[in-house]
């Protein structure tokens, strides 16, 4: 129904993340008619954060809903280094597992880099390994795989038919798995891209230029109505939680972006939760499968 105080788009990602999901599913049968096998993802996690066990749970259950199957990997907070790394090479050596993927954050004691270095090339399907950020960097150059969550805000984009080339994109953010990937990407696509971040003077004032914001700062409601130019597409990437005793939980996710002031001025907008988040698995999905079909390609 028309919302009058809105004038922006909803961007529906959960319904754009369901409709891959059965592109995928359909995909993931032809490969097991053709193949006799399916893509195996295997999901790791290390020590029990409530907020990494869910977002796990969702992704194995991703999995299983388009037939893609996941190999389970559970481990202790207080696993060595050695042993988890032990456990990577394993995945790496397995050619039922055609994608691995870590959950961040890793424990303090574990050195994250050591152990991102060491998924295979061919398996990294989170796109986190330096050699396919390296890649994406190049022109010219085709990484593996490409970071989910920065992928999933572009598909959003061309699935709701809003222009990128020639268009001017702000990046709000720096991280090495939404910012800085989120950029490349835009740049990929021929937008002219500027990325703003902590230590930018007036953020808002660069924010207000740009036909296209990826909102990827991790600051809850941070943009508000009066960053916006009228008419442009607002990617939201927060999930922050905010206390909120109201709730079962006593919080509840808001993104970066203030939505019920952004949306009466934003052209299109994408909610949180609803939005990226479940984008973020359907690219994981369909980075899986495209490890798969490389690897049956190859023979294996
Ligand atoms: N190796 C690795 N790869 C990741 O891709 C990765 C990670 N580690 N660590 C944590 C972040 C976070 N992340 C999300 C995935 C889905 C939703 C998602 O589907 N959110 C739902 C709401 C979920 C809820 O109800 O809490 C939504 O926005 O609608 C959110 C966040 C992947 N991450
Ligand atoms: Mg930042």
């Amino acid at each position: 129904m028309a919302d009058p105080a809105s004038v922006a788009q909803i961007i529906d990602g959960k319904a754009i993340a369901k409709a891959i999901h059965q592109e995928i599913a359909e995909e993931v049968a032809q490969l097991k008619e053709q193949h006799g096998k399916v893509p195996g993802l295997a999901v790791v996690i290390v020590g029990e954060r409530k907020d990494s066990q869910t977002y796990v749970r969702m992704k194995r259950k991703a999995c299983a809903e388009v037939g893609i199957n996941s190999i389970n990997v559970d481990l202790p907070e207080n696993i060595s280094q050695e042993e988890l790394l032990d456990q990577v090479l394993e995945l790496n050596e397995n050619p039922d597992v055609h994608g691995i993927l870590v959950q961040l954050p890793l424990p303090k004691h574990i050195n994250e880099e050591a152990i991102l270095n060491a998924v295979g090339l061919d398996k990294d399907v989170d796109g986190f390994h330096p050699l396919n950020i390296g890649k994406l960097c190049m022109k010219g150059r085709e990484p593996s795989s490409i970071p989910c969550t920065p992928k999933g805000c572009i598909e959003l984009l061309k699935r709701s038919k809003i222009p990128i080339e020639k268009k001017k994109a702000v990046v709000v953010g720096r991280s090495n798995i939404v910012g800085m990937p989120a950029a490349l990407l835009l740049m990929k696509n021929d937008a002219t891209v500027t990325v703003v971040h902590s230590r930018t003077p007036e953020p808002q004032d660069i924010v207000k230029e740009a036909d296209i914001v990826i909102a990827a700062a991790g600051q809850p409601q941070m943009i508000k109505r009066d960053w916006i130019k009228p008419g442009a597409a607002v990617i939201d990437v927060g999930t922050n939680a905010v206390s909120d005793p109201s709730k079962k939980l006593g919080y509840r996710i808001v993104g970066d972006v203030d939505f019920e002031e952004v949306k009466t001025v934003a052209g299109w907008i994408s909610p949180v939760p609803g939005g990226v988040g479940p984008m973020t698995i359907a690219m994981l999905l369909r980075n899986t499968v495209d490890c798969a079909k490389a690897a049956f390609a190859s023979g294996a």
